[in-house]
């Protein structure tokens, strides 16, 4: 499925009508090896369709929102390509890479690092917001003027940001579980204080600073379960509500008894998500 001439495919695999598939190239932002994972639905057979980027959580792969977060169903009924890329560089050597399942690999963050040695490689930011968009529109039936973006966790905060920080590349936004306020909670401050040279970049990188100063004029849509086990530590919906009622920006945020931080939490209400993404990027 993948014509841009760097892109290599891993497999690929009949799902719901369309392919879901999974891919490697060598990344400029992070100068490594990336792995990403992309849905392509039938629909795309009659001419280019929206793209929906997912953004997975610490620890994960490119692989595990195709794997457990039931999308493709959803996405082939509304015709929407999904793209899931890796959570960080992998197999760099810095120091300290790989002793935390919170820094390091699987813990990108989606920020562009500026602390040495971190800055070399770890640019997650770029790498999905203006690398991985270019490559996906070089080789996939993509319509790039209609991309939307949602995550979890890690995740979540990254689309949150990415989003916030970019009103014209993204039409929709939503998040299941997101970090909502990094920079006061265990998970935020350690990767902040690790990839970030400066204090004072931390508030960037914040979606409920960001928000409170530069609402959306699209609504955002965030489910959370009340039985999340980083609910309390790391997760802090409660300052995002309240910066979005400050500033004015339109947010569905959805508690939900008894629901842990797992994927069977995202897969219960992953059709509304898709559902809401469709309503912004599918005409
Ligand atoms: N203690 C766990 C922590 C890892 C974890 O729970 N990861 C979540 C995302 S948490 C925030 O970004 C996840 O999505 N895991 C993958 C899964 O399949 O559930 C550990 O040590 O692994």
């Amino acid at each position: 499925m993948a014509k841009h001439t760097s892109v290599e495919t891993g497999s690929e695999k009949r799902c719901f009508g369309g392919t879901v598939g999974f891919y490697s190239h060598d990344s400029e932002a992070t100068g490594t090896r990336m792995n990403f994972s992309v849905y392509v639905p039938p629909a795309a057979s009659e001419g280019p369709v929206p793209v929906l980027y997912y953004l997975a959580g610490l620890t994960c792969t490119e692989e595990t929102f195709q794997i457990k977060a039931g999308a493709q169903r959803y996405a082939a009924e509304h015709g929407l390509i999904l793209v899931a890329p890796d959570t960080s560089p992998r197999g760099v050597g810095n120091p300290g890479e790989d002793e935390d399942y919170d820094f390091g690999t699987g813990a990108g963050f989606y920020i562009d690092a500026t602390r040495e040695p971190w800055s070399e490689n770890y640019n997650m930011y770029s790498y999905v917001s203006r690398e991985l968009p270019e490559v996906v529109a070089a080789g996939f039936p993509a319509d790039t003027e209609r991309q939307g973006i949602f995550g979890h966790s890690m995740g979540g905060h990254g689309a949150l940001t990415i989003a916030l920080k970019n009103p014209e590349r993204y039409r929709s936004v939503s998040a299941f579980a997101p970090i909502c306020n990094p920079s006061e909670v265990p998970w935020g401050e350690k990767a902040f204080s690790g990839y970030l040279a400066n204090r004072s970049e931390w508030r960037d990188h914040d979606a409920t600073e960001i928000v409170r100063a530069k609402p959306l004029e699209h609504h955002i849509l965030i489910d959370q379960g009340m039985d999340d086990e980083f609910l309390e530590e790391q997760l802090s919906p409660d300052a995002f509500e309240a910066a979005c009622r400050e500033s004015g920006q339109k947010l569905t945020l959805r508690r939900h008894p008894g629901y842990d931080h797992s994927y069977y939490f995202i897969s219960t209400f992953m059709e509304d998500h898709i559902e809401h993404h469709a309503q912004a990027l599918v005409e």
